[in-house]
């Protein structure tokens, strides 16, 4: 390998940091929409005929091409063979294809009989048509987004490579997470604009996905011309991927393990966050809009956290512990909401402490994976993280839908049918998503065992001094 003192782009704090903001704003608005009908479920179950169990399917569909197609498996292969720039385009265009048949599946004009809306209804009668071409949006919009997380952990593994990778992590976290909490707060407000829609939310968080498209493709610029001053001192041939090190991955049990501690400690907290607003909605008898903002709460502090959280695995170190206490937060946070009589300012300090526990473990979770895998194949290590975490993805939101339904016999036909003060119990399925705490907790034990006796450095700072 051939060394020289070049002084390439990432050097440059101005240009490494503004090359952040650009990938982050094309998550930002990804993240808006992956939550955007989740503040208004209850629209959709008198609009559109969702009941929870159909809701479940549909947010669960996000990830079924990613882990029944191997989509996210090609991805990483598609990522580290033909790099960011192409694979983060491509991800974009994914979204926005995917979020405009989502649109159409829910607008007025195919519920109104539009086109297809005859065979999209002579198949699966539980099942309204608008439900299933939602489906097919929305997994084909996971596809884009899914790939894009992928690219852009890998991008920032690259331009922060020795310098501050877990705080850049933590802030494109952060910039992900605010676009959560403004969709919290924009979505029940842009439905409840007279006339009543759930259409006038998914157009315009769909419309601001070309946004996030056109930010990334200022960033292939600049990463052009790292790649220009990175291939004098790199040697090209070394880096090629091959098929072969998936088995490394698959092999490898420390990564297995921090893989399944992704799938538990996820599997809590995303399809949670699809239940969450009818859950508190029920529990404490409030309104969907006061349900949401109280819900916002969560995303602002893992948004506060998770950057200086960040910071301090870069200086202190301390992955396997975080992962550990992270886990036990996530659980006793769950616990609350299942078993303890809720009142509002139980459910907004339950809601801030799980905000804590997601600021834990993502902080912690996503920079050690660099510890532990070969850069070389560093996009197919986070491929097959995401795809063996969004199998609980994709699995949890049905799981809970059934759960719901199978635990509150009769009262999604009362709703349906308009009846007045009928409320779920989610007792149960705050139950399941506790226990996912319990084994994350099990696993991060196991982590931080194999780390004191094999030397991994997840204990370690990243930054080198
Ligand atoms: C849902 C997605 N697969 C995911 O795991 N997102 C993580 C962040 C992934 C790494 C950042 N580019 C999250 O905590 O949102």
């Amino acid at each position: 390998m051939t060394q020289t003192m070049q002084r390439k782009l990432n050097d440059s704090v101005v240009a490494r940091w503004g090359a952040l903001i650009l990938i982050a704003l094309m998550m930002f608005f990804a993240y808006m929409f992956v939550d955007v009908i989740s503040p208004i479920s209850s629209l959709l179950e008198t609009q559109r005929g969702w009941s929870p169990d159909v809701y479940g399917t549909v947010v669960g569909s996000e990830y079924f091409l990613n882990v029944f197609v191997l989509f996210l498996i090609f991805a990483g292969i598609i990522l580290d063979k033909m790099g960011v720039r192409f694979t983060g385009l491509l991800s974009a265009g994914l979204m926005i294809i995917g979020a405009g048949i989502k649109l159409y599946g829910i607008s007025d004009y195919f519920v109104g009989g539009g086109f297809g809306w005859e065979f999209f209804n002579s198949f699966w009668p539980s099942m309204p048509g608008s439900a299933k071409v939602a489906c097919i949006g929305f997994a084909i919009f996971g596809c884009g987004a899914e790939m894009a997380g992928v690219t852009v952990s890998r991008a920032i593994a690259r331009w922060f490579d020795g310098k501050e990778m877990a705080l850049a992590m933590g802030v494109e976290m952060a910039i992900a997470r605010l676009g959560v909490t403004a969709v919290f707060f924009l979505s029940p407000r842009l439905a409840a604009i007279a006339p009543e829609s759930v259409v006038r939310p998914v157009a315009v968080v769909g419309a601001l996905l070309c946004i996030g498209f056109l930010t990334f493709l200022v960033f292939t610029f600049m990463d052009r011309k790292l790649d220009r001053q990175m291939g004098n001192i790199e040697e090209i041939e070394e880096d090629k991927f091959k098929v072969k090190d998936l088995g490394n991955l698959f092999g490898s049990k420390t990564f297995m393990i921090v893989a399944f501690l992704c799938v538990l400690y996820y599997s809590a907290i995303f399809p949670f966050q699809k239940f969450a607003v009818p859950m508190l909605q029920n529990t404490l008898a409030i309104s969907s809009q006061e349900a949401s903002d109280l819900f916002a709460w969560f995303p602002i502090g893992a948004m506060i956290l998770t950057p200086l959280l960040g910071a301090f695995l870069d200086f202190r170190g301390k992955g396997a512990t975080m992962l550990i206490l992270g886990a036990i937060l996530m659980c006793a946070c769950h616990l609350t909401f299942a078993l303890v009589p809720l009142t509002k300012p139980i459910a907004y300090i339950a809601i801030i402490l799980l905000g804590v526990s997601f600021s834990l473990v993502p902080a912690a979770l996503w920079p050690s994976v660099p510890k532990l895998v070969d850069g070389r194949y560093l996009g197919s290590g986070y491929s097959v993280i995401f795809w063996i975490q969004n199998l609980g993805l994709w699995a949890f939101p049905l799981i809970i839908g059934k759960t719901l339904q199978a635990t509150n016999p009769g009262v999604s036909e009362q709703i349906q049918a308009g009846v007045e003060g009928v409320t779920y119990n989610y007792t149960v399925p705050m139950l399941v998503f506790a226990s996912l705490g319990v084994l994350a907790f099990f696993l991060g034990i196991w982590l931080k065992r194999l780390d004191t006796k094999n030397h991994y450095g997840l204990e370690l700072p990243n930054v080198k001094k």
